[in-house]
């Protein structure tokens, strides 16, 4: 029978010994994802910080999940503002990517591109692949990571043709014949 844990909230004792953190880390560098750099504003302060573990929840309501490092710098302005955006990056975004990827002073990291603000008073980084405005709707702490359950309540959609990807620990560019594609 397959083992598996019921929830986050209850884990089991597993009878399986622990993967270590490296091998994990190791799998996961194998793992090709778009890269994001995630935005807030609001009471709790402007901030932002690149991101890879982003993904679909469901369309209906429509909803991204983010997983944010909870001992992270900007960790404390997420939860103080419960808003946020996705901008998904192009591929002449690389260098941005680097810079939100932390020990880079917030002023430094914003002064790096050109921003519009979203409905909900986020960031939104022009030229973006996509961007997602949304309110975050719930939240879990698992482990290190807090993960964001965000509501899109706005969208904006680029018109570039070169996506970015990170594969292998290095960015890659992806090409789509249309933007829309
Ligand atoms: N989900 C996350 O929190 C991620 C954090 N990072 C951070 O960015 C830096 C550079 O990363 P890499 O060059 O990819 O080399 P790496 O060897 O630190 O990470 C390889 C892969 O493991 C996963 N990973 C790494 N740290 C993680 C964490 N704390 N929690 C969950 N998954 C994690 C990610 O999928 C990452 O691409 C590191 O400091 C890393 O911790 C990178 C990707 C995702
Ligand atoms: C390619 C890449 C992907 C990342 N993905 C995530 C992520 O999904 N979640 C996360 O919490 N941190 C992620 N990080 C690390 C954060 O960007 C970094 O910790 C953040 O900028 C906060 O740093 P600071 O504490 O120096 O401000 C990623 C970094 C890179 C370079």
């Amino acid at each position: 029978m397959a083992r598996h844990r019921n929830t986050a909230d209850e884990p089991e004792a597993g009878p399986w010994p622990a993967v270590p953190q490296q091998s994990y880390r190791d799998a996961m560098s194998r793992v090709g994802a778009a890269v994001n750099v995630v935005t807030t504003d609001g009471p709790g302060g402007r901030a932002g910080f690149t991101a890879s573990a982003v993904c679909s929840v469901t369309d209906t309501p429509p909803t991204l999940l983010v997983c944010l490092n909870r001992g992270s710098s900007v960790s404390a302005a997420f939860a103080g503002n419960g808003v946020l955006c996705v901008n998904t990056l192009a591929a002449e975004h690389q260098p941005l990517s680097a810079l939100f990827g932390g020990r880079t002073p917030m002023d430094e990291r914003f002064a790096a591109a050109d921003w519009t603000e979203a409905t909900t008073g986020a960031p939104v980084l022009v030229g973006a692949v996509a961007s997602f405005d949304c309110r975050v709707v719930r939240t879990a702490e698992v482990g290190t990571h807090a993960v964001l359950f965000c509501e899109v309540v706005g969208l904006t959609q680029g018109t570039v043709h070169e996506g970015l990807i990170y594969f292998g620990r290095r960015y890659h560019k992806v090409h789509a014949e249309q933007a829309s594609a």
